[in-house]
């Protein structure tokens, strides 16, 4: 079958991850990282060197290519595919740089409300967007099945950070004005943003994706307040919005994932928010949010992104620990946040085999108990 076709797709052989979204019995964790095609290794570091990174993202044999190299490596239970939140802001219109050792740079972010009169309010994601729907189409039939595909996109909030600062920041200073200073534009750009992203997270469905993960990863800059007001019902209305319109389509819809850094003091409705995955990141205690959620949803998460530099003993013994503290059922293994580029991927063979023996230990030893 044609591998630009979003159907006879090869039959999936390893459910562990859709499973355990659902809240289903797995018999054993399963885990994937995230960032986990990145700079920590060579292939990728080899293929960045020949190719400027918003490049990978919109050549679908590359975006694929880079997608597949940490699956060839480790017995990863989910592939992500390749591809990077700020596509939206440019399918909006807006240029966005990736400046190596910087990070993303708007070389003209939004500055005043008027400002918002430059996106192009009406974008039609198969246009701007498309690429990533074909390289997902394409990763799907390239996987022959071994892992599902995880789709994502940025959040509104988050989207609205980078569009505003116009790059990565410790206070995110500028986008917190408008919150407060420009209440009712803020609200309109959170409305622009939340329109297109539903577009794109039903389109990435329609071309293979298997789950979604949104990344709220600027969560920590607000309070329980402003993340009442300006994240969490844009949060919701994605949510129901692309799974009605995946069944509109005539297609069933994906367990979806929200992971909102930072963002401790929301777990509880987030665990209310549509998503089927609440992830979390590393300051988090795991009992604590397993009392918040009361078993309404998945918990995804959040070994500490520096303890791979530990020893591969001392990863198995903190990966214990971690397991012991979420239990085995309604989890997926996952770092706080992205791995650093500075990790040796010895170590990340070591954190997912880990994963893998010790939750099956755990659970063959319950079975025995019981
Ligand atoms: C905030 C954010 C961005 N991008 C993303 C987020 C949300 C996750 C998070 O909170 O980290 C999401 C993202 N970015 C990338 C992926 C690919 C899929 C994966 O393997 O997880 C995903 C899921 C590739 C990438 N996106 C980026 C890289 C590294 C850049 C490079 O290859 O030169 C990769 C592999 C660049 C990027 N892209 C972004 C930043 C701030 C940076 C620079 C930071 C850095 O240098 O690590 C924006």
């Amino acid at each position: 079958m044609a591998a630009n076709t979003a159907e006879n797709f090869p039959e999936l052989k390893n459910d562990l991850m859709l499973r355990a979204a659902r809240g289903e019995k797995t018999e054993r964790v399963p885990v994937w990282v995230m960032r986990q095609a990145g700079r920590y290794l060579e292939e990728f570091r080899a293929m960045r060197a020949e190719n400027e990174f918003f490049k990978v993202c919109q050549t679908p044999e590359l975006a694929c290519e880079v997608t597949l190299q940490p699956i060839r490596r480790f017995q990863l239970d989910a592939a992500i595919i390749f591809s990077d939140i700020l596509v939206v802001p440019q399918a909006l219109g807006m240029t966005v740089e990736m400046i190596p050792g910087k990070g993303p740079s708007f070389p003209e972010p939004l500055k005043l409300p008027e400002d918002l009169s430059k996106l192009d309010k009406d974008v039609d994601v198969n246009k701007t967007l498309g690429y990533v729907f074909d390289a997902i189409t394409l990763t799907r039939h390239k996987l022959e099945g071994k892992v599902p595909l995880i789709g994502f996109s940025g959040a509104p909030w988050t989207l609205m950070c980078y569009m505003i600062e116009g790059g990565g920041s410790e206070s995110m200073s500028k986008p917190k004005q408008w919150l407060y200073k420009y209440e009712e534009a803020s609200h309109q750009l959170l409305n622009i943003l939340t329109k297109v992203i539903i577009d794109y997270l039903v389109g990435q469905v329609i071309a293979g994706a298997q789950l979604l993960q949104v990344f709220e990863s600027h969560a920590g800059h607000l309070c329980a307040r402003t993340f009442n007001t300006f994240a969490l019902p844009y949060l919701s209305i994605i949510a129901r919005q692309v799974e009605e319109k995946v069944r509109a389509q005539g297609k069933e819809p994906v367990p979806m994932i929200i992971f909102a850094k930072g963002a401790h003091y929301a777990i509880e409705d987030l665990a209310q928010s549509g998503y089927e995955v609440v992830g979390l990141d590393w300051t988090v205690n795991p009992k604590t949010a397993r009392h918040q959620t009361q078993g309404k949803v998945t918990l995804q998460g959040n070994m500490d992104p520096g303890a791979l530099y530990a020893s591969k003993e001392e990863i198995r013994t903190i990966v214990r620990e971690m397991l012991e503290q979420f239990g085995t059922q309604q989890h997926i293994a996952n770092l706080g946040h992205g791995i650093y580029p500075t990790i040796d991927p010895d170590h990340v063979e070591a954190f997912v085999d880990a994963v893998h023996s010790i939750s099956e230990e755990i659970n063959l030893d319950s079975k025995k108990k019981n």
